[in-house]
C-alpha cells in the first residue's frame, strides 16, 4: 500500500517504520501548510499533525478522493463539517483519539464500569491524563473521549479542567517530560475507591493502531472509528 504521511513529527515517524516492517511505501510526507498535498500516488492518507492543520489535511484528502485516518486531537469542533463533506463526496474518512489496541480495550471498560456507576450517587467520577511537556492540546483527545462516554451512561452532563460542579466530570491534565500517555479513570467515595488505568509505555501501539487501520479502511466507503476496525464495542 502506498501511503502519504500529513504531518512527520513522533507519530509520523514511528508510523513510517511500522508501515516499512509490513512492507508498506511512504509515497509523501508533509510537515507544514506550505507543502503540497498531491496524494496521486497514495492509496490512504495518515494525518498525524497539529490541531490547527488537521481540518485542511481532511478536506484535502476527502476532495482528492483518498482514504484518510486522522488520529490529530484538539480539531474536533469540525468534527461534523468533516463527516458531511465525506458522505456528500462519497469518501473514506477515519478518526480515533487513540489507535493503540490497549486503549480501545479500556474505552470497553471505561464504558462498562460507567453503567455500573451510573446510579452510584456516592461516588464522584475524576480522570487524570499525563502526557508529554510537548502537546498541545490539553485535556488529551483520549480522555475526552472517556469523558464523553461516562456523560452517555450517567446524569455527568459536562466535563471540566476547572473545579467540577456536581454534575461535572473534573480531568486533570498533566504534563510530564517523556510520558507518552497515561489515562486513569477513579471513582471516589468515603469508604473507597474504584481506578482503572491505561499506561502507554511508547508510541508502537498508537502506530500500528494507525497502520492497521489504514490497512482496513483502504478498500471501504463511509465514515468509520476503532470500533469497526477491532470488532469491538
Ligand atoms: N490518536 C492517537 O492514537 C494519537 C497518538 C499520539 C499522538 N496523537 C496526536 O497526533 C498529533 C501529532 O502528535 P506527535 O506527537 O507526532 O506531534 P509532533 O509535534 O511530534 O508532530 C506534529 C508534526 O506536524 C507537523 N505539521 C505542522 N503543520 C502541519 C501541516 N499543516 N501539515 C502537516 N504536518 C504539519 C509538524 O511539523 C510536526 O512535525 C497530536 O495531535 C497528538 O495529540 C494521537
Ligand atoms: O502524545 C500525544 O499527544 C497523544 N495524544 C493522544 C491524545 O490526545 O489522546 C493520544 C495519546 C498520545
Amino acid at each position: 500500500m502506498n501511503i502519504a504521511l500529513l504531518g512527520y513529527g513522533k507519530m509520523g515517524k514511528t508510523i513510517e517504520k511500522i508501515a516499512q516492517e509490513r512492507n508498506h511505501t511512504v509515497v509523501l510526507k508533509t510537515t507544514s501548510s506550505d507543502d503540497t498535498i498531491d496524494l496521486t500516488k497514495a492509496d490512504v492518507a495518515i494525518d498525524f499533525s497539529i490541531p490547527s492543520a488537521a481540518y485542511v489535511n481532511i478536506k484535502t484528502c476527502i476532495e482528492q478522493n483518498t482514504p484518510v485516518i486522522s488520529g490529530t486531537t484538539g480539531w474536533l469542533h469540525n468534527y461534523e463539517d468533516i463527516v458531511k463533506l465525506c458522505n456528500a463526496k462519497n469518501g473514506t474518512f477515519l478518526y480515533a483519539s487513540n489507535f493503540s489496541l490497549g486503549v480501545n480495550i479500556f474505552f470497553e471498560l471505561n464504558k462498562k464500569l460507567s453503567q455500573l456507576m451510573a446510579k452510584r450517587s456516592d461516588y464522584k467520577v475524576s480522570l487524570e491524563e499525563i502526557h508529554h511537556t510537548q502537546k498541545l492540546d490539553a485535556p488529551s483527545g483520549t480522555a475526552i473521549t472517556i469523558a464523553n462516554t461516562i456523560i452517555g451512561q450517567t446524569d455527568y452532563n459536562n466535563w471540566t479542567l476547572k473545579k467540577p460542579a456536581l454534575s461535572e466530570i473534573k480531568i486533570n491534565a498533566k504534563r510530564i517530560e517523556n510520558v507518552p500517555g497515561t489515562h486513569s479513570v477513579t471513582y471516589d467515595s468515603k469508604i473507597d475507591s474504584i481506578e482503572i488505568k491505561h499506561t502507554a509505555h511508547n508510541r508502537k501501539g498508537f502506530a500500528l493502531g494507525a497502520i492497521v487501520a489504514a490497512e482496513w479502511i483502504a478498500t471501504k466507503k463511509g465514515v468509520f472509528t476503532m470500533n469497526d476496525v477491532l470488532n469491538i464495542g
